[in-house]
């Protein structure tokens, strides 16, 4: 059966239609393939809502900083007094409620990042790290929290330690008299920052300290801190609290650093799901090594990890959106005097563009993948059903996302990038709205966890996987994204034979590529560690150096392979259209190629190809694919972009009136024609009066 498409709004008609006519699918049933439906409408009323809402009415001038921090403060207040969710969802299952509060803030995110951010830390990680780390003693923050009563923070980084987070200075000791934990924080630079929220805002923090009891260190523990007192929003006595100042993006957000003095809290504000302190101070733990339990403890900021990951599939999607309804309405050069053509129509820009189009619709799918197996985990950890390989199966999520996160985000960064120079001097207009998505991006690859570092994670978790093949001849991949290693002897005699074009335009060209790179990765990465450990005898140093051409070569593979594996496995379902079937695989066919273009060097090197048709085969390949997708490829971002409202672009509209948005832009933005009031400052007195009308 046909799906319902009838809620989603026809385009208006206009310049885009020329191209909009060419396409050999319907774009609407295109669009439920890379978002499902459900959830596409709850983030249609959210949009709808925030469109009519005189508080999210965008300002026609820039506003200063902390004008900006007081309007997405007040925008969050009013965003939480929204009921969204279905009316069902409050009693849904814990995944399909995780599932509707990511939706939402997905949503919200597409439009207001600053908001987003602000509700992400807030409310959700801070709801999220109560119900996993906390128990039914710190229920009532949970309910204060959804009765809007207190906005949160998460205190992990400090001023000198921010990836290396097991090192963190700042102490919480155990006071068995008074039961109370003291909080402290050394010096300035174990001085708690960047935190979202603490600014200015937040009543309540998060924060992440060393557990003493006596001299004795526990390790990384979480704690509820209160931090201001709600009816004044002053600073409780014991803290030095404040903002952080401007930054390059996302200045609604009051990033803030605090110190603790002797700071006491009740021994109850210690999430003590995993370990505990008991009122005579003896420590008890779930867990025995306290690396574990630091791992367990930060496992939590998963959810923000998939969560950055969908929202930045989105950003990528907007500014893709933007730059082809330009490319296709803008015109330069032509074969003849009176023809130009639309930008488009060069290879150039084709090859410059569309790979990031294709990207946008993997990443899409992919980020939807991974929530889903992420709230799997999550909902089977909270049942009492014993499910055998959960542990390995949080692993291999945990290494997902590891790559998935830099994998996507990366790509936005580069997207964007290409996208705005591909709208030339206009790209360039605060109105056409890359800067924002630019600067939103840039922090996402380093908040929720270093890309750099956190690629490390994967490439340790393959080695691991090849460790293990190595020694019995198995792979611990419940989800199969690694499981083909347990065939490496295969593998790695693949050679490339092909002559045509046609042996690379296909998914099992790419799939047979990936197992071979990954293969080969992983053997080189793990022999270079090997050796590297004989000769130094330190992990540390094996590991450090042989992360460059190699361990994080290999994770970026991986993600990039697992990425293409779930696209490939959502656009093969039964409810896929068949005439969906040859847009979609040549999509995927270009996401596949572009990323192997910049990997072809291992395939040399490793001795999967030895002769030039390789190269020049996968790059024909592209070229081809390309010139394919031009008559489509307005259908597909009509399909992957979120209304204008969210867009809010002046040169990605639906309608394609190019010329007359920037006119509008040009005429209206404020003071355009009036004289500076400054003019005064800069006349020049003797300054000849030039005639303006000829003297015939
Ligand atoms: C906009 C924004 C919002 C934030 N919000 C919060 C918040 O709410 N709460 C909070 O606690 N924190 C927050 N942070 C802080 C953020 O989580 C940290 O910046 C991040 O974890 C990185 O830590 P760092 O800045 O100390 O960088 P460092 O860890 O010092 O890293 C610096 C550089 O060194 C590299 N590097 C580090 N270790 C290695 C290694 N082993 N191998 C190779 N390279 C390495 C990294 O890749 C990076 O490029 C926020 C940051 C930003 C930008």
């Amino acid at each position: 059966m046909s799906a319902d498409t009838s809620f989603i709004e026809d385009l208006p008609a206009g310049p885009l239609d020329a191209y909009r006519k060419k396409a050999k699918f319907d774009w609407k049933k295109l669009k439920l393939v890379f978002e499902d439906v459900n959830l596409l409408k709850m983030k249609l009323k959210v949009w709808n809502a925030l469109e009519k809402d005189s508080i999210f009415q965008r300002p026609e001038k820039e506003l200063l900083t902390k004008e900006q921090k007081r309007i997405a403060a007040l925008q969050l207040q009013q965003f939480r007094k929204y009921k969204f969710m279905p009316t069902n969802g409050q009693k849904a299952s814990i995944k399909d409620r995780a599932r509707y509060l990511m939706t939402i803030n997905e949503a919200l995110a597409a439009a207001y990042p600053d908001v987003s951010v602000k509700q992400a830390l807030g409310v959700f990680l801070f709801q999220n790290t109560l119900a996993t780390l906390g128990t039914e003693r710190h229920q009532h923050i949970i309910e204060a929290l959804w009765n809007r009563q207190i906005l949160s923070a998460l205190a992990l980084t400090e001023v000198a330690h921010g990836s290396d987070a097991k090192n963190m200075r700042t102490t919480a000791v155990y006071d068995k008299e008074t039961q109370e934990f003291i909080i402290n924080t050394p010096d300035f630079k174990a001085a708690k920052c960047w935190v979202g929220n603490l600014g200015k805002t937040c009543t309540v923090a998060l924060v992440f300290a060393q557990l003493y009891i006596g001299d004795q260190c526990y390790g990384l523990h979480a704690f509820v801190v209160p931090i201001r007192n709600p009816k004044t929003l002053l600073p409780y006595p014991g803290i030095i609290v404040g903002d952080i100042g401007e930054k390059i993006g996302l200045n609604g957000v009051d990033n803030g650093f605090i110190m603790f003095q002797n700071y006491k809290i009740p021994r109850e504000n210690l999430l003590n799901k995993i370990s505990d302190v008991t009122p005579e101070g003896e420590y008890e733990s779930r867990i025995s090594d306290p690396t574990k339990i630091l791992g367990a403890t930060l496992e939590n900021l998963l959810a923000g990890r998939v969560g950055t990951m969908q929202e930045s599939a989105n950003n990528l999607a907007c500014a893709v959106t933007i730059a082809i309804r330009y490319a296709a309405v803008r015109t330069q050069f032509g074969p003849s005097n009176n023809e130009e053509l639309p930008i488009i129509e060069y290879q150039l820009h084709q090859w410059r563009l569309f790979p990031y189009v294709a990207a946008a619709s993997i990443l899409k799918i992919f980020s939807t993948a991974a929530i889903r197996h992420y709230l799997n985990v999550i909902e089977i950890s909270h049942t009492e059903t014993t499910v055998d390989n959960l542990n390995d199966m949080i692993s291999e999520v945990h290494a997902i996302i590891s790559a998935g996160k830099p994998l996507t985000t990366w790509a936005c960064r580069d997207g964007i990038q290409e996208c705005r120079e591909c709208c030339g001097g206009h790209g360039y207009l605060k109105a056409a709205r890359f800067g924002e998505l630019r600067d939103t991006i840039d922090a996402r690859i380093t908040y929720e966890g270093d890309n750099n570092v956190l690629v490390q994670q994967t490439s340790n978790w393959l080695l691991r996987q090849w460790h293990s093949v190595l020694e019995e001849g198995q792979v611990c991949s419940p989800l199969s994204t690694c499981s083909f290693l347990k065939d490496h002897l295969v593998i790695l005699k693949f050679k490339f034979n092909g002559s045509t074009v046609q042996d690379v335009k296909n998914i099992n060209f790419i799939t047979r590529c990936y197992q071979w790179l990954i293969t080969y990765l992983v053997k080189i990465t793990h022999d270079k560690q090997t050796a590297l450990l004989e000769h130094s005898k330190c992990k540390f140093t094996a590991r450090n150096d042989s992360q460059v051409y190699k361990a994080a070569i290999l994770s970026r593979v991986y993600g990039e392979f697992v990425a293409l594996k779930y696209y490939w496995k959502r656009i093969n379902r039964n409810d896929v259209e068949i005439s969906l079937r040859p847009i979609l695989e040549t999509l995927g066919i270009l996401y596949g190629l572009s990323c192997l273009d910049k990997h072809l060097v291992y395939l040399y090197q490793g001795g999967f190809a030895n002769n030039h048709s390789l190269s020049e085969l996968v790059k024909n390949g592209i070229l081809d694919v390309c010139s394919l997708l031009k008559s489509d490829v307005v259908a597909v971002v009509d399909a992957l972009a979120p209304p204008d409202f969210v867009i809010n672009s002046i040169l990605g509209k639906a309608d394609g009136k190019l010329y007359e948005h920037i006119q509008a832009e040009f005429f209206n933005n404020p003071g355009a024609m009036s004289r500076p009031s400054w003019w005064r400052e800069i006349k020049v007195d003797n300054a000849p009066e030039l005639k303006i009308r000829s003297k015939l």
